[in-house]
Formats: C-alpha cells, sequence, structure tokens
C-alpha cells in the first residue's frame, strides 16, 4: 500500500485518480506542523511506500510566515524521511525550482548549486536537506509552475480574470516550464514502485513541462485554447511587486528522469487542454 501525505492538493488529487487504493491523509489525519504525526501515521500503516504530496505553497504568504513554512515544508519531511528509513520504506518527496537563483538562461542540472530567493524556497530547500540526511531511500522530485483542473494554479486564476477583463499585464521576463500535476502523480508513482526494486535510484530528479515559455506567454496560450478574448501585455518583473522574489530563469533539466524512469518531459500545451477539458473550459 502506497501512503500519501496530502489530499486535496493538486498533485495529491492526480495521485489519487491514478491510484485509488492509496491512501491519502488530510490535514485533519496527519497535520504537517506536527512531526510526531507524521512519523506515527507511517508506524501506524506500514505502507510499501511513502509518497509527501503536501506542501506550505503560498509563495507570498510564507515571507510573513516562515516559522509554519518551516514546519511544514523543512521538518516534516524529515520527520517522514526518519521514519521511513527506519521501516526500509521508500519516501518520494516533491520539490520546486524555487530552491534555485534563477541566474543565467541554461536550465538547471539536478546538481547544480541552489540559492532560494525567498522563504518559500529557502524552507523546501531545507526540506531537501533533511530528507537526504535521513539516510534512506528516496527520490526528491523537483518541478515547477503546477497546473490542474484542482485547487489554485495560474490556468484557473487565468480563466477567471480573462472572463472579466478585455486586457491584462503578465511577467514576460520570467521563463519555466508548467507542469501538469498529473504528469507529476504518474513519476511519484514511478518512482516509489521502482525504488523498492532498485534502490540505487535514490535522488534528485527534474520535472517540468516544455517547452519553456514565460507566464505572458502562457496566459496566452491557455486563452487561445480556451478561446477567450483577452489581451496580455508583456510587463518586466520589476512592474509586478510581490512579496516574495521569484526566479527569473526557472528551468530545469530533465535528463536524469529520463534516463531513470523513462518519462520523457511531459508537453503542457496536450496537459493543458486536459485540464481545460476537465474543466469544461475547451474552446469548442
Ligand atoms: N503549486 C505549484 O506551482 C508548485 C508546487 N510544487 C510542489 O509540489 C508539491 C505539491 O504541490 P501542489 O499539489 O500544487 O500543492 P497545493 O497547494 O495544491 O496543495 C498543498 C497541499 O498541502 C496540504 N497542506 C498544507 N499545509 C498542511 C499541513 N500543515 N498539514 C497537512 N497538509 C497540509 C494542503 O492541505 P489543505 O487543503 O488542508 O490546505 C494541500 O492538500 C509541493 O511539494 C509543492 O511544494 C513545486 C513547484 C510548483
Ligand atoms: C495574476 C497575475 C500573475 N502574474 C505573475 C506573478 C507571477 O510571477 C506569475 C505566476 O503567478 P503565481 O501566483 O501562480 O505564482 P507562484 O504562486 O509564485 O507560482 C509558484 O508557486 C510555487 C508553489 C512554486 O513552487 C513555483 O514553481 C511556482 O509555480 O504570474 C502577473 O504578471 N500578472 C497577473 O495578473
Ligand atoms: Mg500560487
Amino acid at each position: 500500500m502506497i501512503l500519501v501525505f496530502g489530499k486535496t492538493g493538486q498533485v495529491a488529487q492526480e495521485l489519487r485518480r491514478r491510484a485509488p487504493d492509496a491512501l491519502c491523509l488530510g490535514r485533519d489525519e496527519a497535520d504537517l506542523t506536527d512531526p510526531q504525526a507524521c512519523v506515527q501515521a507511517i508506524r501506524t500503516h506500514r505502507p510499501d511506500a511513502v509518497i509527501n504530496a503536501a506542501a506550505y505553497t503560498a509563495v507570498d504568504q510564507a515571507e510573513s510566515d516562515e516559522d509554519t513554512a518551516l514546519a511544514v515544508n523543512g521538518v516534516a519531511p524529515g520527520a517522514m524521511a526518519g521514519a521511513c528509513a527506519d521501516m526500509g520504506v521508500p519516501l518520494v518527496h516533491v520539490s520546486t525550482d524555487y530552491v534555485f537563483d534563477g541566474a543565467g538562461e541554461t536550465p538547471f542540472a539536478t546538481d547544480a548549486p541552489t540559492g532560494p530567493l525567498g522563504v518559500y524556497g529557502r524552507t523546501k530547500l531545507a526540506g531537501e536537506e533533511a530528507v537526504r540526511n535521513a539516510g534512506g531511500v528516496h527520490a526528491i522530485l523537483r518541478t515547477s509552475w503546477v497546473v490542474s483542473a484542482h485547487g489554485k494554479n495560474f490556468v484557473k486564476t487565468m480563466l477567471r480574470l480573462g472572463a472579466e477583463r478585455d486586457r491584462l499585464t503578465i511577467v514576460a521576463d520570467q521563463i519555466g516550464g508548467p507542469t501538469p500535476a498529473g504528469d507529476i502523480a504518474e513519476l511519484c508513482l514511478a518512482a516509489a514502485a521502482q525504488l523498492r526494486d532498485d534502490p540505487a535510484k535514490s535522488g534528485t530528479y527534474h520535472i517540468s513541462g516544455g517547452p519553456d515559455t514565460s507566464w505572458a506567454d502562457f496566459a496566452r496560450e491557455i486563452f487561445a485554447q480556451a478561446g477567450l478574448t483577452c489581451e496580455v501585455a508583456d510587463i518586466p518583473t520589476a512592474d509586478y511587486p510581490t512579496p516574495a522574489q521569484r526566479p527569473l530563469n526557472s528551468r530545469l533539466d530533465n535528463s536524469a528522469t529520463k534516463a531513470a524512469f523513462g518519462l520523457d518531459r511531459p508537453d503542457w500545451r496536450t496537459g493543458l487542454r486536459d485540464i481545460l477539458n476537465d474543466l469544461g473550459a475547451l474552446k469548442p
């Protein structure tokens, strides 16, 4: 049996869709601000593998709520990893492009130096380090710009704003790969299954949808596929001030994922079609 931390999140919901027998724990069953609750859940359920799909993902809010973000993103994953290592069970942990500083224009390799720009990225990096330091079999899957038909994400925000307004200003100098949550869920399940037979696959991997794009061009494709008429004007990051600084370069090198798990970089334009279709928002 696979134990999943997370129930209502984007990746968690796609895991439930693909693995109906997995046991998915919501906040009421395992609160990640309580590391001992995470350990206890793993000891009680004795799973064959654990996937952590829960996190504090409110990037701007984290700037003024560092204690909670660190507990959820930094400490809880370490507690899970310790319990998994004790029991000889693999842990799949989801992380983020925001562990990088966003310098340059080349895709970040899995072993590229990290340098988070804000609290969210810093706490996610602490979680990665805690998972590695626990010494058990694990896969840290870094992804970026997650989108799905569930929860809060850029696609749903654009559908809402695009219907209300005839013009939006969107940052065009942050470049990355929008990633459908379904593709992340698929990699989580592949990694969980393969780590059991091949612990040598332990390590850090990247999954991001291709081709790399800007938020502005991503918005244009959302409006085109949804048949919404809304002009998108390019702006620099400097013209969209937010509490948290975001990386300009979010490109991730996915080659280690292909080599270890045989999964190609997903095409986000196809994933976007499926998401809009799920939402009943695809242009007829
Ligand atoms: N969203 C994105 O754009 C990106 C996400 N990631 C990473 O991908 C993973 C999945 O993200 P995604 O599916 O988008 O996340 P969501 O924001 O959609 O969901 C987060 C989940 O974490 C749960 N959660 C938050 N705090 C706690 C807590 N204290 N105790 C228990 N559960 C908690 C939430 O529960 P509740 O519903 O109760 O709040 C929710 O189910 C995370 O590791 C994230 O860091 C990486 C790159 C981009
Ligand atoms: C709504 C809106 C956003 N933007 C910009 C702000 C931001 O740079 C970009 C995307 O907005 P979001 O609020 O989705 O950004 P954000 O929540 O920071 O997205 C990040 O979430 C975390 C959890 C991650 O791990 C990252 O990979 C990334 O997906 O679009 C505009 O320029 N104009 C707008 O009207
Ligand atoms: Mg967001």
